[in-house]
């Protein structure tokens, strides 16, 4: 398998287990990657969730955050916000009389709002699309995603290559969830890991054996093959 010029990788049920415990198999493979390539981190979480996570990964910080919402480009870069934010709380507060929804992270989010997974995605969907037809729900595996179809992951990562100036076709992204489902699609080569949504499976052009941060070690040993 070709060397990657640049790899993107999911958080949340990847790098960590589904409760955000780090999975520390793939640290040290990560940690040499990122001596070779840009690592980029691209999670539905928040940008300060991500950045911790850039940082302690020694990364540059350029990370997707917010599914796509927020993006920041190295450590003294640009960070593009888009501006859907106020769209996605004005769904939420006609939908918490309707539902008994639990948000997650309420003041650090910029771009979407986060919920607890007590609820179902097909009725949260259903009359978000009554609301707002520009909304849309996406489910992580950790959280329950209102947002605006306009950005993701993939979209997210369009925006970096650009910036960065390395083809899409040259990136690798690892993921586990729904909501990579459009990064997978837009690289080279996209990996799901053993514990990934069906869906995600389905789109990846390589499904590993392991699970969470073997299977990113399983991934990383593909093309590097001194990887610890
Ligand atoms: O839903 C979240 O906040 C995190 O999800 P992710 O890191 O798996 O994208
Ligand atoms: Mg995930």
């Amino acid at each position: 398998m070709t060397y990657p010029r640049a790899l993107a990788i999911d958080l949340d049920g990847t790098i960590a287990f589904k409760d955000s415990r780090i999975d520390p198999v793939c640290i040290d493979p990560l940690r040499s990657l990122v001596k070779d390539i840009p690592v980029i981190i691209a999670t539905g979480n928040t940008v300060c969730y991500a950045m911790s996570a850039a940082v302690l990964l020694g990364t540059d910080r350029t990370v997707i955050a917010e599914n796509g919402g927020v993006i920041k480009v190295g450590r003294d870069g640009v960070e593009i916000t888009n501006g859907y934010g106020e769209g996605c709380r004005r769904a939420y507060n006609i939908l918490k009389e309707e539902m008994e929804l639990e948000p997650l992270d309420w003041d650090q989010r910029r771009s979407d709002v986060a919920l607890r997974r007590n609820v179902s995605v097909d009725e949260l969907s259903k009359r978000l699309r009554q609301i707002d037809p520009f909304l849309e729900v996406v489910d992580s595996g950790l959280a329950l995603h209102i947002k605006d179809k306009r950005i993701n992951k993939g979209e997210g990562l369009k925006i970096i290559s650009e910036i960065i100036e390395v083809d899409l076709a040259d990136f690798a992204a690892i993921g586990d969830s729904n909501n990579d489902i459009e990064m997978l699609k837009m690289v080279g080569m996209g990996f799901a890991v053993g514990n990934a949504s069906d869906a995600l499976k389905e789109v990846a052009d390589v499904v590993l054996e392991n699970e969470y941060g073997r299977g990113v070690l399983e991934a990383i040993r593909m093309f590097k093959t001194d990887a610890v």
